[in-house]
């Protein structure tokens, strides 16, 4: 393991903002930190980079204790969300900066800093001021100027967070081929569980400061320890008192297939490539399922249409806590 963090808790006044965390970060792994604003996956972050202090418990870097140790003796590299670069220096510089100020020969940091821009394509951009690089760019500068120095460890914190969606995905597939050729282990934050589920070998739910779910990608999306990442993870409709994903459910009519919660198809809205069928059981529960076009098409259901609701075989399941949800004034108007 090459983080361990031990029954680390933090407070702010009277604020707990974690609570006894405990986890283990692999080597050479990309994990993410995933959770609700506020849960306090920055403040786990900091306090693994050193920038903020625990108020109990343990952090271990490559199993050196490192929970006294300021950061510049951790080796970690971190990158924030919005990234200071030192804006009077080209990227070159930039890049160079870690290096220069260990004094390391020239001809070592020329190489290193060509080498560097290549991995993350800005050979041709070398000459520029940060400022006149785009946000894209400029995140990717960062991750070069952090890896310059050769950290054990690359803390990033919503490090895409401030770019629109587009460039967003595009940095995450980057990162993630990036990670595949440097092999550093990497920590990154994120809120956006899509990201998470994409790019993390590995996935931490930390929620109102406690760990939530420690797994793989499919580990938490198949298995949800509990209704919380269930939730979190994706969109969940309720059949009886358990929580399902609307695309594991599928809808049979008359004459087909009676196994299953009888009810009526109440709306139906198209999204896209999917269609979402709101169906009001007949117990007055509200359940929502989607479909494919073309399952859609197939079973040849509109507004009043009388079905059956079943779950597909091997769906991950939770048990609601909270009371289902009933049907308010059913609506017999379809939308296409
Ligand atoms: N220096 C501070 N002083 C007081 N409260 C703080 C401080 N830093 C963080 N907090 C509080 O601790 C909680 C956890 O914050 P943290 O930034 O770790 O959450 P987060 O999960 O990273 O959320 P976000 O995605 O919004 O950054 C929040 O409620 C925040 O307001």
């Amino acid at each position: 393991m090459s983080i361990e963090i031990v029954n680390v808790g933090k407070r702010f006044g009277d604020f707990v903002a974690l609570d006894e965390v405990s986890v283990s970060i692999p080597s050479g792994r990309l994990t993410a930190l995933l959770g609700p604003s506020g849960g306090g996956k920055s403040t786990l972050l900091r306090i693994v980079a050193g920038l903020e202090r625990a108020d109990t418990g343990k952090v271990e870097i490559e199993g050196v204790d490192a929970t006294g140790l300021p950061p510049q003796k951790r080796n970690v590299g971190f990158v924030f969300q919005q990234y200071a670069a030192f804006k009077h220096l080209s990227v070159r510089r930039n890049v160079a900066f870690g290096l220069e100020i260990r004094k390391r020969p020239k001809d070592e940091i020329r190489r290193r800093v060509d080498e560097l821009l290549a991995l993350v394509h800005l050979e041709q951009f070398a000459d520029r001021l940060p400022a006149q690089l785009s946000g894209g760019q400029r995140q990717r500068m960062a991750l070069a100027r952090a890896l310059a120095v050769e950290p054990t460890v690359l803390l990033l914190d919503e490090p895409f967070g401030a770019l629109d969606a587009k460039v967003r995905k595009e940095l995450r597939d980057w990162l993630r081929r990036l990670h595949d050729e440097v092999h550093v282990t990497t920590v990154f934050v994120t809120h956006d569980q899509e990201e998470a589920l994409e790019v993390a070998d590995e996935i931490v739910v930390i929620n109102d400061g406690r760990v939530e779910q420690i797994g793989s990608p499919d580990e938490l999306y198949d298995r949800p320890a509990n209704e919380f990442v269930m939730r979190f993870l994706g969109p969940v409709t309720q059949l009886g008192d358990q929580l399902v994903r609307p695309h594991d459910l599928q809808l049979s009519t008359e004459g087909g297939d009676q196994a299953g919660l009888p009810g009526r198809v109440t709306r139906v809205t198209r999204i896209g490539f999917e269609i979402r069928v709101e169906v009001t059981a007949d117990d007055g529960q509200t359940v929502t399922v989607t479909l494919t076009r073309n399952e859609f098409l197939a079973l040849g259901i509109q507004a009043d249409s009388a079905v059956r609701i079943r779950l597909a075989p091997n769906s991950p399941t939770t048990t609601a806590t909270s009371p289902a949800q009933r049907a308010a004034a059913p609506s017999l108007a379809a939308t296409h």
